[in-house]
């Protein structure tokens, strides 16, 4: 397979690809698909099906033909980070985001700050942000020892040719030599991890035998009267890049605390309106035209990282139109089967790489290089656009100064207040934007549709390396959270299927429109149900075996499965790993898909507000034990956890009431063989859930009560059943 240069220039080539050989048969399967699909419909019409099995079924015919957009023109990147020059490289700004230190302990924050920091880049090219949603002096405290921990760091890892430079990971891995220069700066990190986590055990920073100066307790001291809804705008550069050097007298990165002002009266815009606020706190402070945007869990594993976004972002024939590289996100300390299915490899990577030989992959909200004028407005030659509400661009680069003088802090904590924005694009028509909680999706999306393009790059040593949910619920949480946010998307006036068709394309507004996910809760809650239900009360809701349709179910069944598997094989997969995956699809669908529709309804007709729930980035005790033995947590009484027992519950029944039946009446295995397969494969997949209410005694086992309630449950929809089904 030969790769194709997208450079026609004479500069060296920075970056090739090919498209993916897999193609040709996707396309034939496809055009096979649809036909059988379309039987499917006619035999359902012609056989009188209840309606609710149509309807499910047209739900996974529209999830199935939306996917088509990712694997239409799936390519494949190479770049060549090496050809990068070393002179001229342009300044890069990075975004880090944090809210919540309990959920997400400040020493993970300091650990991915300190390793972009250390990235192998001029050291005066770089600034780093930290935007604290928490607004907590806790934070701070762990910055400020962060920034002087930085200046023992940053030397160590250039002069040890360390890769792995988020300490809290290069500490962790057996790759520690051991050395004498080793032990010194592991004890160096000990410590402040040490001060740290003491401080957050008392929950407050004190003066004491912390030996923090007069100035940082200065700015620590004024935490007494804030809170995380209500305080003032707090810049604080707790280095500076012209000013502050490192043991051995080398430049370093300049490193930014930000906590924009929060007030209980005004929308804050979650995570949006934290990238927002250091969007023009940076344009003021150093004014990158690069940005890199990080979740606070997402460290540096690589430290090429920013030759590699260049490799695109200078790339001539890509850079007028380019508004982001992507790097897939992926993660670490995940057990070996993932039984969460947390590495979303559809999500992070297949469908990227699709999307890449369109106009390019969704922004995921991490791990993502923005051209900083992409997030002024639409495309449209030369330097950008400078509409008039981006007041901040009064201040030039001349006449900026330095980070810490009066004028420039002045000026940084009034962008970063809560009355900026009012009656400007932000949010609406410039920089990351409002009204979706998936703000990644929402983002992305609107720049594609004003003539942008995007990039993909998924090198094969990770670039960044993040946490993901370690217990059931946490992952189920942040789920729901995704699908309110999707929804949102998709019900707005920038609806993929409306909108989207027609700015940016047909295969791109379908593949946008692919999330709907909160949808699928009907097809796979009926697929739970109603099969189980009929092999119960015999009636015939599915061909029989001997019968001609019987075997287009079992195409239409077999080859979507075999597909899946093919794709997540050829990334890296395992069978293991993708049983967990689709085990994962199905639990979604039971329970975060359904709730989050819910939420999204209640949110729409003012019920309820929406609210950003944070994904937990602290494990519990014991509980990291099962995960790394592949072994379910359950534990809390989730109403997640009902749904669950019940379909459980009901599939085992319905699948030895079958076996049962099929033992005692001639043909009934003939004429129940689809609902005794599906009763089958639910029983194979609820496994771990019944091993959970029955088998188990740890402290991860399903809860009594949740078990009582499912079985109450499970009888009440089979007395239902009987009414529907029979009556
Ligand atoms: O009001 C808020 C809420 C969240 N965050 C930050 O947003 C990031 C993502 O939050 P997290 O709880 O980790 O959500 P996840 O579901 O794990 O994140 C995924 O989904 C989000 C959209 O829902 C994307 O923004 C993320 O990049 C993507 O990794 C974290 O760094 C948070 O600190 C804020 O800064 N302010
Ligand atoms: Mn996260």
């Amino acid at each position: 397979m030969s790769y194709t240069n997208s450079n026609p220039n004479q500069l060296p080539t920075l970056n090739t690809f090919k498209l993916d050989p897999l193609t040709p048969f996707n396309r034939l399967h496809l055009l096979l698909y649809s036909f059988s699909l379309l039987l499917l419909f006619y035999h359902h019409l012609t056989s009188s099906s209840p309606l609710l099995l149509i309807l499910s079924d047209l739900i996974l015919a529209f999830q199935w033909a939306f996917t088509q957009a990712f694997r239409w023109r799936p390519i494949r990147r190479r770049e060549f980070p090496d050809r990068i020059p070393d002179d001229n490289l342009p300044s890069l700004d990075v975004f880090i985001c944090t809210a919540d230190p309990w959920k997400e302990p400040p020493m993970t924050v300091v650990s991915t700050a300190l390793s972009v920091m250390a990235y192998e880049y001029p050291p005066d090219k770089i600034s780093v942000y930290v935007s604290d949603d928490g607004g907590s002096d806790l934070t701070l405290f762990a910055f400020m020892e962060a920034a002087k921990f930085a200046r023992y760091w940053l030397p160590f890892c250039t002069e040890n040719g360390i890769v792995e430079r988020a300490p809290e990971a290069y500490f962790g891995s057996s790759s520690v030599s051991g050395s004498g220069s080793d032990e010194e700066i592991k004890m160096m990190y000990e410590k402040m991890k040490e001060k740290v986590e003491d401080v957050m055990e008392k929950g407050y920073v004190c003066g004491g035998h912390l030996d923090i100066n007069a100035e940082e307790y200065d700015v620590l001291k004024k935490w007494k009267s804030y809170t995380h809804r209500d305080h003032p705008a707090v810049v604080q550069v707790l280095l500076e890049s012209s000013k502050d050097s490192d043991i051995m007298g080398n430049a370093m990165p300049s490193l930014i605390y930000v906590s924009r002002e929060k007030r209980p009266t005004s929308a804050h815009h979650f995570k949006a309106g934290a990238l927002n606020a250091l969007t023009r706190v940076s344009s003021i402070l150093s004014n990158a035209p690069v940005i890199l945007t990080l979740d606070c869990d997402m460290s540096s594993y690589d430290p090429q990282t920013p030759r590699r976004a260049l490799c695109y972002i200078l790339d001539p024939a890509i850079a007028p139109k380019l508004a982001y590289v992507q790097f897939p996100q992926r993660f670490q300390g995940l057990n070996k089967t993932d039984i969460y299915g947390s590495e979303i490899k559809r999500l992070y990577r297949i469908n990227l790489r699709g999307l890449d030989g369109l106009l390019g992959p969704n922004y995921i909200g991490s791990g993502c290089f923005f051209v900083r004028r992409a997030l002024y407005g639409p495309q449209s030659p030369g330097p950008g656009p400078f509409p008039s509400d981006l007041k901040e661009f009064s201040m030039t680069d001349a006449n900026r100064g330095s980070m810490r003088s009066e004028s420039v802090l002045k000026r940084a904590h009034e962008v970063t207040g809560c009355n900026y924005e009012l009656d400007t694009k932000w949010g609406s028509e410039i920089g990351f934007r409002y009204g979706s909680l998936s703000e990644d999706l929402n983002t992305g999306f609107r720049m594609q549709c004003e003539g942008w393009v995007s990039i993909f790059c998924d090198p094969e040593r990770p670039a960044f390396l993040g946490d993901a949910p370690k217990n059931l619920n946490d992952a189920l949480s942040q789920n729901k959270r995704w699908v309110v946010g999707q929804l949102e998307f998709i019900f707005s006036k920038y609806s993929p299927l409306t909108f989207g068709i027609r700015k940016a394309s047909l295969l791109m507004g379908m593949a946008y429109a692919w999330f709907f996910w909160g949808f699928l809760s009907i097809p796979l809650t009926m697929y739970t149900l109603l099969p189980q239900l009929a092999l119960i009360y015999n009636v015939q809701l599915f061909p029989k075996l001997s019968d001609p349709w019987f075997y287009l179910y079992a195409y239409l069944f077999l080859t979507a499965y075999s597909q899946d598997l093919i794709e997540f094989l050829v990334h890296n997969g395992t069978i293991q790993t993708w049983w967990s995956d689709q085990r994962m699809w199905m639990i979604r669908g039971l329970t975060s898909f359904a709730s989050g529709t819910i939420q999204f309804i209640m949110n729409q007709t003012g019920i309820s507000a929406p609210g950003f729930t944070l994904t937990n980035k602290a494990t519990e005790e014991g509980q990291s034990e099962r995960y790394d033995n592949g072994v379910f947590e359950f534990g809390v009484s989730s109403p997640f956890f009902v749904s669950l027992g019940t379909a459980a519950i009901l599939n085992l029944s319905s699948f030895m009431f079958g076996l049962l039946m099929a033992t005692r009446r001639d043909g009934f295995f003939c004429e129940m063989f689809v609902p005794l397969f599906l009763s089958a494969f639910g029983v194979a997949n609820c496994w771990p859930i019944l091993e959970a209410m029955f088998l188990r005694e740890d402290g991860g086992k399903m809860p009594r009560n949740v078990t009582n309630a499912s079985i109450l449950v499970a009888g009440v929809i089979c007395m239902f059943g009987y009414f529907v089904l029979v009556d």
